[in-house]
């Protein structure tokens, strides 16, 4: 973790980030990564995982709304809507840059459905967000914040350069996603020290079963995954 986004030891996230530690080591010595990091990535996978993330951003932006709905303050609102915003404004990126760099036909995207893990975590995203309070909320949403930013910062860290996948690589590397997801800690953090321990034990499991899914949503690109059936 990154000293700047290490949080003191009483805090949710500190234990949440604790608790998870294993999965993080997971997703950070997977093959996708390893092989995004030195440039070896086969283009179909990423081309797979890019098509997925594009479908998932949609979700992932609406749940962030929901989130924004049941904000208990003015600065949550605009919090979460703007994160909302950026998430579809990073889904566009995918189109008009990343698919046209990979050579993902617009047409291609449009006759892709969302593998099954894609489909298991943006339903786990959406249904966590219409029927869960709003600490839980922010705490399923956290890791795909955090995640984000410190596997962009550790695959940085050990990147073959130039690479292939640089243009990925900056975006969650990048100190703008990274004081987003600043922000987004520290207002978990903050519902988190008001939460009743039903609540803090609701947040801890919506954070937990997220992360598995980060790490599930990079196996199944490398794995092409898709339907039996
Ligand atoms: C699956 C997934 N999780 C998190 C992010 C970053 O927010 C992303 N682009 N895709």
């Amino acid at each position: 973790m990154t000293d700047a986004a290490r949080p003191t030891a009483a805090t949710f996230s500190a234990q949440a980030w604790q608790a998870n530690l294993p999965v993080y080591e997971a997703i950070r010595t997977m093959p996708f990564n390893m092989a995004l990091a030195d440039g070896t990535l086969p283009g179909e996978r990423f081309r797979h995982y890019m098509i997925q993330d594009a479908h998932y951003l949609i979700a992932f932006g609406r749940a962030l709304a929901i989130a924004a709905a049941k904000a208990d303050d003015a600065d949550g609102l605009v919090q979460f809507a703007q994160a909302a915003q950026v998430a579809v404004i990073v889904e566009r990126s995918l189109h008009t840059d990343f698919f046209r760099s990979f050579g993902v036909d617009p047409a291609e995207f449009e006759g892709t459905e969302m593998s099954p893990v894609c489909h298991h975590y943006t339903s786990f995203l959406i249904a966590t967000a219409h029927a869960e309070s709003y600490p839980v909320v922010l705490a399923a949403l956290l890791p795909c914040f955090w995640i984000y930013a410190e596997i962009g910062r550790d695959i940085l860290a050990r990147a073959v350069r130039p690479n292939a996948y640089d243009a990925w690589i900056d975006t969650y590397a990048g100190e703008e996603f990274h004081e987003a997801v600043r922000a987004v800690i520290a207002t978990t953090d903050r519902a988190a020290a008001t939460a009743s321990p039903d609540v803090l034990a609701r947040m801890h499991e919506a954070y937990r079963r997220a992360s598995q899914l980060e790490w599930m949503f990079w196996d199944s690109a490398w794995r092409l995954g898709a339907w039996p059936l």
